[in-house]
């Protein structure tokens, strides 16, 4: 039986595509016990105006949003861009109440970053989650600081398993995480693109290269789901011997599409490094 215990209080600070994915995510799975979300714009905020369950706070209406945000959370997402991280925790600092369980979504940023803004003795989680939150499809890394108890992740944990799988790991590897499962929606979105382009290139309206590329992507990782079988036996049951697949299935080889993986998740990681320093 799926778990329906409900979750605690929640505060999302930027709930922008990510921060609003898990938003979505949580009220989605019917388990929310209340969920406060602030944004700097009205505009952003509105997504939110009327969500049952959903307190949404548009901080140029209502500076203090945050720390309001914050007086009966229990678990506190920070989701703004990495590099207004260190500004936001500044102002929140003084509203962490004892108990408040801190949750980072933003890349590159280390728990010592956040450790040194709001003191050690706060409990603070690393976390990176993906998009798919929204349909509950999400893949999130979990990385637990020091003052982090074990009660503390499990209930950091159930929060993200509203919105799909989580995976623990230590925080020297969330970065790696970060450039597979993190940015990989992004990957899969332009091969999508790469793939209707090519059957525009053949002649098909722009409605049907879309059906054909994007049901094909759908209809391929629904199989995979379904079967739970190697992506590389499905690969092998559409490649017939001698056939059409096989000669396209070369090309791409040829191409070096593992190593461009390779260097594409690299870029990605060296990225992460930079921007823990703030750049
Ligand atoms: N996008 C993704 O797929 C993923 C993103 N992340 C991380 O999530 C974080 C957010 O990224 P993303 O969602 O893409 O960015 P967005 O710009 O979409 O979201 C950030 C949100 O923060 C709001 N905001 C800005 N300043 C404040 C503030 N002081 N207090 C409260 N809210 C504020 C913004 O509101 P407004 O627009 O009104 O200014 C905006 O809605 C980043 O740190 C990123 O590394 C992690 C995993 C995946
Ligand atoms: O591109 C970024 O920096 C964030 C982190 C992973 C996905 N989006």
């Amino acid at each position: 039986m799926p778990d329906m215990t409900s979750l605690p209080p929640i505060a999302i600070l930027g709930a922008g595509s990510m921060g609003g994915a898990i938003l979505q995510g949580i009220i989605a799975s019917g388990r929310d016990g209340g969920v406060t979300a602030t944004n700097r714009t009205r505009e952003k905020a509105a997504a939110f105006d009327g969500v049952a369950g959903v307190t949404s706070i548009a901080l140029e209406e209502r500076p203090d949003g945050n720390a309001d945000a914050l007086a009966g959370a229990k678990v506190v997402l920070v989701g703004v861009k990495p590099a207004m991280v260190p500004d936001l925790l500044r102002e929140i600092g003084p509203s962490i109440r004892p108990g408040t369980i801190v949750v980072s979504l933003a890349a590159g940023v280390t728990i010592a970053t956040f450790e040194s803004i709001l003191g050690t003795e706060v409990p603070v989680l690393r976390s990176m989650p993906n998009t798919p939150a929204v349909v509950g499809r999400a893949v999130t890394g979990l990385a637990a600081g020091s003052a982090v108890s074990d009660e503390d992740r499990a209930l950091v944990r159930s929060v993200f398993e509203t919105c799909g799988a989580v995976v623990d790991l230590p925080e020297s590897q969330i970065d790696a995480l970060s450039t597979i499962s993190g940015s990989g929606p992004a990957y899969v979105f332009l091969l999508i693109e790469a793939l209707t382009e090519a059957a525009r290139g053949k002649g098909f309206t722009d409605a049907d290269a879309r059906l054909m590329a994007e049901q094909t992507f759908i209809g391929a990782a629904a199989l995979l789901d379904a079967t739970g079988e190697d992506p590389a036996e499905l690969r092998r049951r559409v490649t017939s011997p001698k056939g059409t697949t096989e000669r396209a299935v070369a090309v791409l080889a040829d191409a070096g599409l593992p190593a461009l993986f390779a260097e594409a998740t690299d870029a990605a990681l060296a990225r992460a490094r930079e921007l823990a320093t703030g750049a």
